[in-house]
């Protein structure tokens, strides 16, 4: 008879960690099985320390709340928002792993066009082990993707790209649309499948979901710093809006490439667009000048590691953004408070460990 079929182990398996930030139950994992099972979990109770969240059977997880926070990082945990998805970055801060990938509660397992069901976390992990290409478009998308190339006229003196440091994935059914595109379309869906990945030009910004987002995070984890929201904040719903800008301008700086496209998830759950606009309205107008600061920030050649240039940045945030709101001024304390955190939880060893385009010291 033959024998049981040996499964083959999974891409990364005991150098990622899934964080998932959570105020319920997680029965959506029980879709997920046959991609998470075989990796480590972090889970992130926000809201209510006391109440219990339910894990499914046969999950390898660590569970942190509010109280786990507190206690760990004493009056540094000032820095992890309270009451608002922002609280996930906490995980990547206490995971020892090279890799992590977030996921929202309410993200399935999608379909791609021929039916199949789409392994998300693999598709990231291809995307994050394969090289990108922020200095020069190919139109033809990934060049390193099976069946593609560098286009005729593509410099070969650029074809051996830059360190892939973040992969951004997206979302059918729910689009992760502000509160004032989906008070508009409230019913918009979105049903269209594009088999691509593209990274982001060098010096272009992008919005940031959290929602499907996986990372390096031995290059770039210190900046995946999700910003002050929820409880006590004036605004909400920007967290990973903040991460992507800052992590943006670092990587540019660092040499790094980042992401965007497949791998797609269901999102099947949208949140009231009127709790949204409370929670977004302000961040609405500030991100006109929020942008203009962003892409005009200068990283000096002497910021070498993730932490200087984040440190770097947090003052610039003080001294140009506090005159918008004195928001930016906590904000810019919390970005420094995240760093010092970082690096009280994470070896010697980490600490400022990577040199621009990746490399080791
Ligand atoms: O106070 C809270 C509320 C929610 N969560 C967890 O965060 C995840 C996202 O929550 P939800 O799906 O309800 O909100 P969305 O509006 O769809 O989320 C998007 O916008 C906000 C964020 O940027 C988020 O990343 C986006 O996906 C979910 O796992 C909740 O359990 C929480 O921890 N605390
Ligand atoms: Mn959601």
């Amino acid at each position: 008879m033959a024998g049981s079929a040996i499964k083959p182990t999974p891409l990364l398996k005991d150098e990622l960690d899934i964080v998932i930030p959570t105020i319920r139950n997680l029965d959506f994992l029980e879709m997920w099985r046959p991609f998470f099972e075989q990796y480590h979990l972090i889970i992130v109770q926000d809201g209510d320390p006391s109440k219990t969240i339910k894990v499914p059977d046969g999950f390898d997880y660590e569970l942190y709340n509010r109280n786990d926070i507190n206690r760990i990082l004493g009056p540094k945990a000032s820095c992890i928002s309270f009451k608002d998805s922002a609280c996930r970055c906490f995980g990547y801060m206490v995971s020892k792993k090279k890799y992590i990938y977030t996921i929202d509660d309410d993200c399935f397992v999608a379909k791609n066009p021929s039916g199949e069901q789409i392994n998300a976390l693999e598709q990231h992990i291809k995307n994050l082990l394969s090289p990108s290409t922020p200095y020069f478009f190919n139109t033809l998308y990934d060049p390193y993707r099976e069946g593609a190339d560098f286009v005729r006229g593509y410099p070969f003196s650029l074809r051996e790209g830059a360190a892939t440091a973040v992969s951004h994935g997206l979302w059918l059914n729910i689009p992760d649309y502000d509160a004032p595109t989906q008070l508009v379309k409230p019913l918009e869906r979105n049903k269209r499948y594009v088999d691509a990945v593209l990274t982001v030009p060098k010096g272009t910004l992008f919005p940031m979901c959290g929602m499907n987002l996986a990372f390096n995070r031995e290059l770039i984890g210190p900046a995946m710093y999700f910003g002050l929201m929820g409880d006590g904040q004036p605004i909400g719903r920007y967290d990973d809006m903040w991460a992507g800008w800052c992590m943006k301008v670092i990587c540019d700086h660092m040499g790094w490439g980042v992401k965007t496209g497949l791998p797609y998830i269901w999102h099947s759950k949208a949140s009231n667009p009127f709790v949204n606009l409370k929670k977004e309205y302000r961040g609405i107008y500030w991100q006109e000048d929020l942008i203009p600061f962003f892409q005009a920030a200068v990283l000096p050649k002497e910021c070498v590691t993730v932490q200087q240039c984040y440190i770097e940045l947090a003052k610039q945030v003080k001294e140009k953004l506090g005159k918008v709101d004195p928001y930016f001024i906590k904000l810019a304390d919390a970005m420094v408070t995240w760093i010092e955190a970082w690096d009280g939880l994470n070896s010697s060893e980490e600490k400022s460990s990577k040199q621009p385009n990746g490399t080791a010291k």
